[in-house]
């Protein structure tokens, strides 16, 4: 396609002539001059750019016109590459060929063409990589437009040395990584430190309501933002600050809303993230600067890959005995106590324990689950004996007898009574006359009992699974874990809830395990419990 025609009166040296056949045919010599034709398919057959076309033409004198440089740059754009941010997805439109460049990305299915946009789409995650990428080969990129906005935010707390060297990895690793600590070890204070470090709109995702108001009040006790930068995102309002807090749940479901507002993304509790909808917070967030904190990321279902890809890998962890060596935690004693099945239930569980192998055929409980999932009889009958099995095992009357022996031997401390079964919870609430808190319990209710028994000297309070994460009992100092699942994980966060530190404070960790059943394997692996990145993994397959 031709365009405008122009004369040039000087000589042109031969590279001048050259550059100006890049994008420009010649027509002939006459008396006002060589002239040319701007040729549209030659400037881009030649990779000209509309940039090149002006700059070229003014040294030789020659100024286009506003209408004229309209004209061209409908036909031949300005940039190269255009990224735009659309409904949680990065777009990427190219103005040239750009297959070689980003062929491992395409084959990998991580860019996709769509030939209708003739645009390529991708996770707003890769944006700085692609970016990267594409200014390596010299391409003009028309960046996206991100409503990012700088914090004036200082942090005013004192660091533990511990802390300070987990935050210099993390700035080594250029701002990304996965920082695994006890619970109790200040990894919120970290998370605020590095959010008054990066001073730009931060995005942090907790677990639960609690741990969203636990992050505020913990923000503005370490840093002098002012109130109003910081806003919370979920069920209840939809507030977007500088800094918002936002739980796993809202935050999946909101991700078009929340994708390209931050530069900072921090998750709590990262060992969620791997789950399918959850990856979608990370995947979707266009944030540069990534921090995952947990006291536990390896996931039983090894998905902690996962996460390590999302956020930058695991770049610091420290074990509870090193940080109770430093007198950060509180040192702590685990106390495995067995009881026997009662005779009728011993001849229970193992009738059960023979239909069980009969009808599973060996498989493990991990295969009958898929096969449950398929529909397949003899494994929804094996589930269902298996689950008979499982609740033999944790309501076994003995272990209400050694959990009596516990409380009178403990009489006078502050006691968390952990168990997976609700009715089991009331029973044992209504027989101690205990605080109660269940998955039953509502908000209001939950938060008047905290309340009350982070006052009292001592006392006992009984949870479900409800309490496994982010409670803030510091001077909590005896754990009773009457059932629990086979998670490590979950152990590793009710012991948590005792590792407070408090002066003087020697936590203790009883657990009740069923002698001769797979409970007693479970708890006997978790002997060697360490905090480190240890291949430990416990899976239901292990209960038969
Ligand atoms: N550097 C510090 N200065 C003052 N207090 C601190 C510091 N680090 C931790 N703490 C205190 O220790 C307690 C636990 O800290 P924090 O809640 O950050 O731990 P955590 O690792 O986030 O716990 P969880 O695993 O439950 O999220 C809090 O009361 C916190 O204020």
């Amino acid at each position: 396609m031709l365009l405008k025609t122009f004369y040039i009166q000087r000589w042109l040296d031969e590279n001048t002539f050259k550059r100006l056949l890049t994008f420009s045919r010649f027509i002939s010599r006459t008396e006002r001059g060589s002239q040319f034709v701007i040729d549209i398919d030659r400037a881009r057959k030649n990779k000209v750019k509309l940039d090149d076309i002006i700059s070229t033409l003014s040294d030789l004198g020659i100024k286009l016109e506003e209408n004229e440089i309209k004209e061209i740059s409908k036909y031949l754009p300005e940039y190269d590459i255009e990224f735009e941010l659309k409904d949680g997805k990065l777009l990427i439109k190219p103005h040239i060929f750009m297959l070689d460049i980003v062929k491992d990305l395409k084959e990998k299915e991580i860019l996709k063409y769509d030939k209708v946009n003739k645009v390529y789409v991708t996770y707003p995650y890769y944006y700085y990589i692609l970016k990267n990428r594409l200014e390596e080969y010299g391409l003009k990129i028309r960046e996206l437009k991100l409503d990012i906005k700088e914090l004036n935010v200082n942090f005013k707390g004192e660091l533990r040395d511990y802390q300070k060297e987990a935050i210099e990895t993390w700035k080594q690793k250029d701002g990304s990584g996965v920082i695994a600590l006890p619970t109790g070890a200040g990894k919120t204070v970290i998370g605020i430190a590095i959010l008054a470090e990066v001073k730009r709109s931060t995005l942090i995702v907790t677990f639960t309501k609690d741990q969203m108001i636990q992050w505020r009040d913990s923000l503005f006790k370490f840093t002098d933002l002012s109130k109003s930068d910081v806003g919370l995102y979920y069920s209840q309002e939809k507030t977007i600050r500088p800094v918002t807090i936002t739980t796993y749940h809202t935050a999946y479901r909101h991700m078009k809303e929340l994708s390209g507002k931050f530069n900072l993304l921090i998750i709590d509790e990262a060992h969620h993230l791997p789950a399918e909808k959850f990856k979608q917070i990370a995947l979707q967030c266009i944030a540069a600067k990534r921090l995952a904190l947990s006291a536990t990321p390896v996931r039983e279902d090894g998905k902690h890959e996962e996460l390590f890809k999302l956020m930058g890998g695991l770049i610091y962890f420290k074990t509870p005995q090193e940080l109770i060596q430093k007198g950060y935690l509180a040192p702590y004693e685990l106390i495995q106590l067995r009881v026997d099945l009662t005779p009728k239930e011993k001849m229970k569980y193992s009738s059960l324990l023979s239909q069980f192998r009969k009808l599973s055929g060996g498989k493990k409980v991990s295969e009958l689950l898929q096969l449950m999932k398929e529909g397949n009889q003899n494994a929804i009958e094996a589930m269902k004996i298996y689950n008979e099995m499982k609740k033999i095992v944790n309501l076994a009357e003995n272990k209400l007898k050694v959990l009596d022996d516990i409380i009178k031997k403990e009489n006078g401390s502050k006691i968390l009574i952990f168990t997976q079964y609700v009715e089991q919870a009331e029973e044992i609430a209504k027989k101690y006359n205990a605080y109660l808190i269940t998955g039953k319990t509502n908000k209001n209710e939950r938060e008047r009992i905290l309340k009350i028994f982070k006052t009292l000297k001592s006392g006992i309070l009984v949870l479900t699974t409800v309490g496994d994460e982010g409670l803030d009992i510091p001077d909590a100092n005896v754990g009773i874990i009457v059932t629990g699942t086979g998670s490590r994980r979950q152990f590793i966060q009710r012991l948590g809830r005792l590792l407070r530190p408090s002066n003087g404070k020697v936590a203790k960790l009883y657990e009740i395990v069923t002698r001769g059943t797979a409970e007693e394997y479970q708890a006997s692996k978790r002997k060697d419990i360490t905090f480190g990145i240890t291949s430990y993994s416990s899976s239901e397959d292990d209960l038969m």
